[in-house]
Formats: structure tokens, C-alpha cells, sequence
């Protein structure tokens, strides 16, 4: 049984901002909202949390309707990107806080607190005020405050929004282990989506008010299912394809054979061909040649970043791709010629949809 069920929400201010989204979500699960500013998430949080009341739509927890529960009876937990922590007091009494409020035994919510600010690494800083601490460690901080009084389900809104990006990837990675550990339910909103996929077990991309995808990490960077969802992961290889009749696809490269293809296809189908950015190497002229003949552009970018080289190539006037190319070898310079074997797990299909705007070769 899913520990919370979302039936058909959906909220309008002037405009849909919630647009009848469903999803469940089981016990220990993490759901990360995905999606561009103003695509409803937050919304969507404060609907589940009672913070805000549906339209239409209903909550279930556990199979029971919670749809008109007021927020303080739900026991979510709740972490914000302005985390809100009482900036005088201790950071004891920060993680104590919402123990008080439950009117635990003093005993109780001392050994709670203790046990909570071991578990996030804070024991030596109990009596501490969060004043003096860093950002990472305040983050930490509401991050005990909101398990400590163990909600069935925490969810976070950008919680590592205002950080910067070293210690947002340390703190993505510690709040991860902590969350796995304690096996607690969570839905975490960004609109990262390197966060999300590091972080989720399943990822929910939000667009214009509705869910577009939801699927677990991997499934959703190997099979985006839309445009939208393409281009939000980062994809800028988006090519408009035909689907000939031995399980080829027609682009302005050429003919591509990619390692799996969407069911019920028909020869003559129009679709999007995604080409993901790891997915090309330098084709080796030494080598035997692969039954695939390599494609061949030119260099207009090359930038060096460590593990690869981000290659701008062009293929035709109207069709520049960019690869990351690894590094062990330099690749050739700008303005050379590159000849480029694909590889076909990383050429993703997408039916019925055509990048815009379409390179000429294929209108
Ligand atoms: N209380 C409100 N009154 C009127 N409009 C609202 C209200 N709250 C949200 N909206 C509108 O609803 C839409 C969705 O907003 P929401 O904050 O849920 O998006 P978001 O995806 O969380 O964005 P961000 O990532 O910028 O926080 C936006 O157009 C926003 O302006």
C-alpha cells in the first residue's frame, strides 16, 4: 500500500498553477518535483501539506482522505530554502522545538534531540546558537528540527537553494545518507535537475501546472519521454526524425539505428531523436569499421572541463551538436574536420514530437 496517494489536485490563482496531478508515493520512498520556476511545485507541496486547500483533488495517507485534515494534525514534516530557524536560541533548542510543541516529557525530548543531532553530525554543537554557525551546519540544523518529531512524510522545498555549489553537493549527499537511514518518506522540490537525479528515487518533472514524466533516475535521463523533458535534463542534441522500415531513423545525419525504440512504431512515424552528450567517441581509422558508417562535421567549440572535452560540431549550417568527448585524447582543434562514431544506447526516441525549429534538410 503507498503511504501517500494524490488524486487528481489541481489549484488556480489567475492562472492553473496546479493542473490535475496524481501520483503515489511508498513508504520510504524519495520523489523529487522537477521542473522551472513557477511550474506549480511549491504549490503542489502546500497542497499536500493542507497549507493550502485543492479545487479539486484528493490526499490520502495511508487510504485514509486526508483532503481537509488541517496542517498540523497531517504530521508532515516541512524543510524551506529560508529554513526559518530561531536565530537567537541554541541548536538544541532549534531541534528541540517542535517536541516542545508536541507537549513531549522533558526526558523524552532530551534524548530525541540528542539522538536526532548525532544522527546529522551536530553532537558537539548542541548549545551552540545557530548564529555562529556556517550555512551547511544551519542547514543541518532545520534538517533535525524537521525530522526530529519523525513526520510520516518531510518534504523539502529547495532546501539547498541560497548555498553554494560545492556545499550544496556535500550537503546533497549527507542529507541523502540521512534521509535513506532514518527511511524517511520525502518529497524534495528543485529545480536542478542534477540534484534530482542524485537525490530521488523517482522524479516527477512538472510542467505548466501538470506531472510530464515520472520515472526513476536513470529511466528518466536514458528515455526522456517528451521535448520538454529533453531540453529541461539538459539535451541540446534534439534531431526530427523519420522511422524507415528496418528499425532505422532518418535524420540529417543520416541514417541512425538506435539500441531500442519506443513500442507501436510504424515505418513512415515522425519522431525526435535525442543524442545525449556522452554518446559519441572519435572514430578510430585504425580500427575495422562498424557496420554504421561514422558521421563527420566540424569542430566550432572545444572546451577542456577535466574528465572531457565539450566539443561543438557542426554538421551542416543548420545543425550544430555538442559532445563531451573524453579527455585521455585531445580531440581535433577548431575549425577541423571530426569523424564521430554514435553510440546507440545514448540516441533516445521520442514519438510524435519534432524539435523546433527543425533543421532544413528535413522539412
Ligand atoms: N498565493 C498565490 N497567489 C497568486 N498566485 C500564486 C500564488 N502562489 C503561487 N502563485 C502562482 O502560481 C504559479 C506556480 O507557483 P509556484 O510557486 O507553485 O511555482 P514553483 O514551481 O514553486 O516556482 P519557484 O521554483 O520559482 O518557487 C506561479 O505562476 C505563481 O505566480
Amino acid at each position: 500500500m503507498p503511504l501517500l496517494c494524490v488524486e487528481n489536485l489541481a489549484k488556480a490563482y489567475d492562472q492553473p498553477a496546479v493542473d490535475g496531478v496524481s501520483f503515489i508515493l511508498a513508504e520510504g520512498e524519495i520523489l523529487c518535483l522537477l521542473g522551472p520556476s513557477g511550474c506549480g511545485k511549491t504549490t503542489l507541496l502546500r497542497l499536500i501539506a493542507g497549507l493550502e486547500s485543492p479545487d479539486t483533488g484528493l490526499v490520502f495517507i495511508n487510504d485514509q482522505n486526508i483532503t481537509t485534515v488541517p496542517p498540523h494534525r497531517r504530521n508532515f514534516g516541512l524543510m524551506f530554502q529560508e529554513f526559518a530557524l530561531f536565530p537567537h536560541k541554541s541548536v538544541f533548542d532549534n531541534v528541540a522545538f517542535g517536541l516542545e510543541m508536541k507537549r513531549l516529557p522533558v526526558s523524552q525530548v532530551r534524548t530525541r534531540t540528542e539522538a536526532m543531532l548525532e544522527r546529522v553530525g551536530l553532537t558537539g554543537m548542541a548549545r551552540r546558537s545557530v548564529a555562529e554557525l556556517s550555512g551547511g551546519e544551519r542547514q543541518r540544523v532545520a534538517l533535525a528540527r524537521s525530522l526530529a518529531p519523525q513526520p510520516r512524510l518531510l518534504m523539502l522545498d529547495e532546501p539547498l537553494g541560497a548555498l553554494d555549489r560545492a556545499l550544496r553537493e556535500r550537503l546533497l549527499m549527507d542529507i541523502h545518507g540521512i534521509l535513506k537511514r532514518l527511511e524517511t518518506t520525502a518529497i524534495f522540490v528543485t529545480h536542478d535537475q542534477s540534484e534530482a537525479l542524485a537525490v530521488a528515487d523517482r522524479v516527477a518533472v512538472m510542467n505548466a501546472g501538470r506531472l510530464e514524466q515520472v520515472d526513476p533516475p536513470e529511466t528518466l535521463y536514458r528515455h526522456p519521454q517528451s521535448l520538454f523533458v529533453a531540453r529541461f535534463l539538459g539535451f541540446e542534441n534534439l534531431l526530427a526524425g523519420t522511422l524507415a522500415g528496418d528499425g532505422g531513423i532518418d535524420t540529417v545525419l543520416g541514417r541512425l539505428y538506435p539500441s531500442a525504440l519506443p513500442a507501436g512504431m510504424q515505418p513512415g512515424d515522425r519522431v525526435s531523436v535525442v543524442l545525449r552528450p556522452e554518446g559519441a567517441r572519435v572514430a578510430d581509422r585504425s580500427a575495422p569499421p562498424l557496420p554504421i558508417p561514422p558521421i563527420t562535421g566540424r569542430v566550432v567549440s572545444r572546451i577542456f572541463s577535466g574528465q572531457s572535452y565539450r566539443t561543438g560540431i557542426a554538421i551542416t549550417d543548420e545543425t550544430t551538436l555538442t559532445f563531451h568527448l573524453p579527455s585521455e585524447t585531445s580531440p581535433p582543434g577548431i575549425g577541423e574536420t571530426i569523424a564521430l562514431d554514435l553510440s546507440p544506447s545514448a540516441m533516445a526516441i521520442i514519438p510524435g514530437a519534432r524539435p523546433h525549429p527543425q533543421p532544413k534538410e528535413s522539412k
